[in-house]
């Protein structure tokens, strides 16, 4: 039988596995909304084109310098959140906002936004945006950083998650973390069941938020947005796998 996690935990600045995971399922919407958005336009390719191999693309110089000016308003004071470009950041021009240090100093820096960008462009973005070019560059990359800000968010919130589990069961952890031992942080923090509810809900959200809205009943429903069948097999390859890629990581540098 499947393990069931201990939820009571309510030490955590309140956090607790409940709540990590109902901030999860909302974060499903703000990734399929924009999932949807950046469908409306098709691949775009001259976006991701470099000229030379040391100029960057056009997506990589408007994502570096969005990042730039949010980062100038505060954006990655937010634990929450991580830059694609940390090492060209500027600094703070309002005052800091005090978050509550929730995460273990030592996994909290953990970045795997590397990865997270090259699965987008590479594998995600051709399985659900249309082959073509309409010349939409600017909106279209504005639309991949929405995803790639959505997405990264997703996926580095099991930071949380891990540090909600840790708590939650330090002997169990503490164990497999003094040892380094990756798999048996795998197996523990897996809820194989938790894993099947997701995939199926947010193919659900993608059918929902993705239909067309008709205020005639007899109209035929059109087709998806975005096909709720790629929605489901993006969290299943790769949002889930680097959530808890992130859980492992952050986990075995939790004691140090
Ligand atoms: O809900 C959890 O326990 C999580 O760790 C999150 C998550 C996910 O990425 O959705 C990852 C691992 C679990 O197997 C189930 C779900």
């Amino acid at each position: 039988m499947e393990k069931v996690a201990d939820t009571s935990d309510s030490d955590n600045n309140g956090l607790t596995l409940e709540s990590v995971r109902q901030s999860l399922i909302r974060q499903e919407d703000t990734i399929i909304f924009s999932l949807i958005e950046r469908a409306k336009y098709p691949f775009n390719s001259p976006l991701y084109d470099h000229d030379s191999l040391v100029s960057p693309s056009m997506v990589e110089s408007i994502v570096k310098d969005s990042e730039a000016l949010q980062a100038k308003f505060g954006r990655y004071e937010s634990p929450e959140e991580n830059p694609f470009f940390p090492d060209s950041l500027p600094p703070l021009v309002v005052p800091p906002h005090n978050y509550p240090q929730i995460l273990h100093p030592a996994g909290a820096s953990i970045n795997i936004n590397k990865t997270i960008w090259d699965i987008y462009f590479k594998q995600l973005l051709p399985l659900f945006v249309p082959k073509g070019d309409d010349g939409n560059y600017v909106p279209t990359a504005a639309c991949d950083l929405q995803c790639l800000q959505a997405l990264s968010r997703r996926i580095h919130y099991g930071k949380f998650v891990a540090e909600v589990k840790f708590i939650d069961a330090p002997e169990d952890y503490g164990q497999a973390i003094r040892a380094q031992d990756k798999d048996t942080l795998m197996k523990l923090l897996t809820f194989v069941s938790v894993e099947e509810m997701v995939k199926k809900r947010v193919a659900k959200k993608a059918m929902i938020f993705g239909q067309e809205v008709s205020l005639n009943d007899d109209d035929k429903k059109g087709k998806c947005k975005v096909d709720p069948s790629v929605v489901s097999c993006l969290y299943d390859k790769w949002v889930m796998p680097l959530t808890k890629l992130v859980e492992v990581e952050y986990l075995l540098c939790r004691l140090d």
